[in-house]
């Protein structure tokens, strides 16, 4: 069986890029949606993006804005990958792709039991209502409508918990924020470790 795929999201410095590379992630996030309080912008992230190695993806976060804009982010940044959070059309992903992206659509679980294929990017997300917003949902939701293909599991993380979610709905793989800071906004060396080491055992 494949290793769980794992995603650190809302990375700002260059000692938490490093640490969750050392601790063996799949990729790491930059967030630029507005009013977030992990928002950087381009520049910071095409610094961050440069220290990390090509198998490692390289994230945008992006939600409800103009696909112009998150191209034209992506691109600065120098990332590999998008994860768009709503706002998207169902052109969007092609366009993206036809870019040379990578894409990961973010749905909430309300609107994933609602519309369960409507995924025309690359992956799939399922999250809580509030993105980056630290709470969970509750996963046996998904027992009424199991997504197929690769999917990562999100909303509400944390070193504590990620086992158990992981042995329970059987995501293709992981994403977090909240669960791996000190206060908000604020990553932890410790807790990025302390995640990573959580899912490789579940
Ligand atoms: O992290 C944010 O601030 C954010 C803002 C807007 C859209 C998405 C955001 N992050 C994504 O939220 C989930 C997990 O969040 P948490 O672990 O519950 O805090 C993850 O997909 C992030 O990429």
């Amino acid at each position: 069986m494949r290793p769980t795929y794992i995603k650190i999201c809302g990375l700002s410095t260059a000692e938490t890029v490093d640490a969750a590379i050392r601790a063996g992630v799949d990729a790491v996030g930059f967030v630029f949606a507005p009013g977030s309080p992990r928002l950087i912008d381009a520049d910071t992230a095409r610094t961050l993006a440069a220290r990390v190695p090509a198998q490692v993806e390289t994230v945008g976060v992006f939600r409800a804005q103009p696909v112009d804009e998150v191209l034209a982010t992506a691109s600065r940044a120098g990332l590999t990958t998008i994860q768009l959070h709503g706002g998207e059309d169902e052109n969007s992903f092609e366009r993206l792709r036809a870019e040379g992206f990578r894409t990961i659509r973010a749905l909430d679980i309300s609107t994933y039991l609602e519309r369960p294929d409507a995924s025309p990017a690359d992956r799939l997300l399922i999250d809580a209502i509030e993105p980056g917003g630290g709470k969970r949902f509750d996963t046996g939701l998904l027992q009424a409508r199991p997504p197929g293909g690769f999917w990562l599991l999100a909303g509400g993380l944390d070193p504590d918990n990620v086992a158990a979610a992981v042995r329970a709905a059987r995501p293709s793989g992981v994403d977090v924020s909240s669960g791996v800071e000190s206060s908000r906004g604020v990553k932890s060396v410790e807790l990025i470790r302390a995640f990573v080491s959580a899912v490789r055992t579940a």
